[in-house]
């Protein structure tokens, strides 16, 4: 737009004066309003005796207004020059005109001769501004390319001309930005004539072919700062073939802020938001799945507002590796202490993944009752998710495939996950399907690709099967042979469009390490969800219901531990009575506490649980980590104080005020915690009458 044309608009949208001295006139009109507007004030002055002094005047404030107008916006001394000499020319030949008579044909002849005058010489003005205009383009783009580096400038100039011949669109480069990995650059470019950037996105194929980049790599043009601008990354260099192994930094996240999920092919980190989307991973086997679920596993683990269930059908093989290694008493914590699992809940079998459904459906939909005020207080529709109300991330391997399924089982399943990600956006329940294939079918479910838009191509090569047209609709030049390895593919989120990444390669150990290092960073459900969730969450670690993860990984510890010939593999099941006399006190406490949550809930005993309350046996799962998991979040907060309050100690009244607000505990109920801390020695009970206390073992005197 020229910048006349800028101005004139400007000037519309501001109050400014009611003549607009820079109205747009071509040289034709603006020469026939020019000669037909002083003929007319001619001819009406002759007729009315109107006094010739008054044409002047008027000429001369026109010539002063387009002068001033001009001035404003920039115009060339040149096009104000001629402007201002119209306006005085013709006010000059009506001032004559009217004392000399305008309808002679000396008067009309020498208008028609000053209309031509000043249409020609408005012409000229004209091109002289567009040549203006285009030079100072010309000149920026100079001073631009001046300020590149030599090799930044040819770059610049190598793909204004590839886009010119390819896109037939002419670009500006603003910048080139070569990445630090080495892997590439991106330009910021400004495409002119209003196109954006989708037309340059068009032809990513074509740009990448003609710049002869390696396979795996590509030009790929996504939106800049605004619309009119574009940011077409260049990959040069194929970083996808290269392993990428999951940083060593376990540090904390949460799901507001993105948890990541692996590389670009320039080295950013891409990152997946799950606070209102869910996520489709497809991976056909071999592709690295498997390993992808242990990336996302490992990001849920650091954050620390979420609690992960997990379900996978095939033998729960996807949540072993986080729950087996912490109930085995094979990772400790800095302390030496026991550490909880890296996923909050693992289902194995379709009973209990109905279990873990049914208890978020109960959450979710509790949820939106019981936090009404909150959400009122807070403004939002959005449960505010936190450490103290975390989210629930449900990941469910071939959960795709369920969904799909004609089984009458799976159909159950499905019938449920589709209500939790029909329903339970706002309320901080949320799901990753694995799926086998991008295929119609899978991607054919609305709920999927209404709520799932945070999706992930693995493709290992692999094209049957792959429609990346349906998972990643409108995105144009991707190809599956662009990423033919293992763990490389394809993401694209909301946030970011889609395009090439490379997965983490996350090894057992770092699983190991990043279960021992977030152990105490993860939340506990908050009290309300609990309550919803009832003894089916709270009871999720019993022998019964983790018997199965012991079923199909032979314990290799059992030889070693037990030379009196005990049974190696299931040793929570078995539940011998002699075992049973080796009984650590934690363990103990573990049967205590599930007693106690069958009080809370007044439940009748568990079919599944054995008839007499044993807890499990020395050598077997360490449940002794998951002892603070049974307890309400009430009684580990209390826990929490006692163990503050140091050498010192505290007691029931002043726990239990500092519990009111939060979870409305009363003094009687701290009372009765107290007294079974101090039977099961948890807490040691010195002083005596008014100055009784209690103290965490930890700190008593004797210790
Ligand atoms: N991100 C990655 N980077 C490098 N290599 C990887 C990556 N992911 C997986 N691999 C390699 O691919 C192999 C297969 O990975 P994985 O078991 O995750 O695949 P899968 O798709 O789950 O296959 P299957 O369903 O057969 O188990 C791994 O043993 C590993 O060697």
């Amino acid at each position: 737009m020229s910048s006349t044309a800028t101005a004139k608009k400007k000037q519309h949208v501001s109050s400014g004066p009611v003549l607009d001295w820079a109205a747009g006139h071509g040289p034709v009109t603006g020469a026939l309003s020019a000669t037909t507007g002083a003929f007319a004030v001619a001819t009406t002055g002759a007729a009315t005796a109107m006094p010739p002094g008054w044409a002047l005047a008027v000429g001369a404030a026109g010539a002063l207004g387009h002068t001033v107008a001009g001035l404003r916006v920039r115009n060339a001394g040149r096009t104000l020059a001629t402007r201002a000499a119209s306006w005085l020319v013709g006010a000059g030949w009506t001032t004559w005109a009217m004392t000399h008579g305008p309808l002679t044909w000396a008067a009309l002849g020498s208008l028609a001769a000053i209309g031509v005058g000043i249409g020609a010489a408005a012409r000229s003005a004209a091109l002289y501004e567009e040549a203006r205009e285009e030079e100072a383009l010309a000149v920026e783009q100079r001073q631009l390319m001046a300020e590149l580096s030599a090799e930044r400038r040819e770059i610049a100039a190598e793909w204004i001309e590839r886009i010119k011949r390819i896109c037939r669109i002419t670009v500006r480069v603003l910048g080139v930005e070569q990445w630090e990995t080495g892997a590439g650059y991106s330009l910021d470019l400004e495409p002119q004539g209003g196109i954006t950037y989708d037309r340059i996105a068009q032809h990513s194929v074509a740009l990448s072919a003609d710049a002869k980049l390696p396979h795996g790599c590509t030009a790929t043009a996504g939106p800049g700062v605004h619309q009119g601008r574009t940011i077409l990354d260049v990959t040069t260099v194929n970083v996808l073939k290269d392993d990428c192994p999951y940083p060593d930094d376990y540090g904390t996240l949460s799901v507001l802020t993105g948890l990541p999920w692996g590389v670009r092919t320039n080295g950013e980190t891409v990152s997946a938001y799950l606070r209102e989307q869910c996520a489709l991973v497809v991976g056909p086997t071999g592709s690295g799945k498997t390993n992808m679920v242990h990336t996302i596993l490992a990001g849920f683990a650091r954050a620390e507002d979420v609690l992960t269930w997990v379900i996978d059908l095939n033998a729960g093989s996807a949540g072993l590796p986080w729950v087996l290694p912490a109930l085995k008493g094979e990772v400790k914590g800095e302390d030496g202490k026991p550490v909880r699992p890296g996923i909050d809940w693992l289902a194995g079998t379709h009973e209990e993944a109905l279990t873990m459904l049914d208890a978020a459906l109960a959450v979710g939909l509790h949820r939106k009752k019981a936090y009404q005020d909150l959400l009122a207080r807070a403004n939002t529709d959005l449960l505010p998710v936190s450490a103290k109300i975390p989210q629930i991330l449900l990941v469910i391997d071939e959960g795709a495939e369920i969904l799909v399924s004609t089984d009458r089982q799976m159909k159950e399943l499905a019938k449920k996950i589709l209500e939790v990600i029909r329903m339970l956006r706002a309320m901080g329940v949320r799901t990753v399907l694995t799926a086998l294939g991008a295929t119609g079918s899978v991607l054919g479910n609305l709920m999927i690709r209404r709520e799932g838009k945070v999706r992930v191509a693995l493709t290992g090569g692999e094209t049957e099967g792959m429609d990346l047209g349906k998972l990643f609709p409108g995105r144009r030049g991707l190809r599956v042979e662009q990423a033919p390895y293992k763990g490389a593919g394809f993401m694209g989120t909301p946030e970011s469009p889609a395009g090439l990444f490379k997965a983490w390669r996350i090894l057992p150990n770092q699983i190991r390490e990043i279960t021992a290092a977030t152990s105490d960073r993860h939340p506990r459900l908050d009290e309300i969800s609990a309550r919803a969730a009832g003894p089916a969450y709270a009871r999720r670690w019993d022998t019964a219901r983790t018997a199965w993860m012991h079923a199909h990984t032979p314990d290799d510890h059992a030889d070693r531990s037990s030379g009196s010939g005990s049974v190696p593999g299931l040793r929570l099941s078995a539940l011998s009575g002699r075992e049973a006399e080796h009984v650590s006190p934690e363990d103990e406490l573990l049967a205590r506490f599930r007693a106690e949550i069958d009080a809370q809930f007044a439940t009748t005993s568990d079919p599944n649980t054995p008839a007499t309350e044993q807890p499990p046996a020395a050598g077997g799962l360490n449940l002794s980590a998951l002892r603070g998991e049974q307890d309400s979040p009430a009684q580990q907060a209390a826990l929490a104080l006692l163990l503050a309050a140091d050498t010192d100690g505290t007691g029931a009244s002043a726990i239990a005020r500092a519990l009111a607000d939060e979870y409305g505990t009363n003094r009687q109920t701290v009372v009765g915690w107290l007294k079974d801390w101090s039977k099961d020695g948890t807490a040691v009970r010195i002083g005596e009458g008014t100055k009784a206390r209690y103290v965490h073992r930890d700190h008593a005197p004797d210790n």
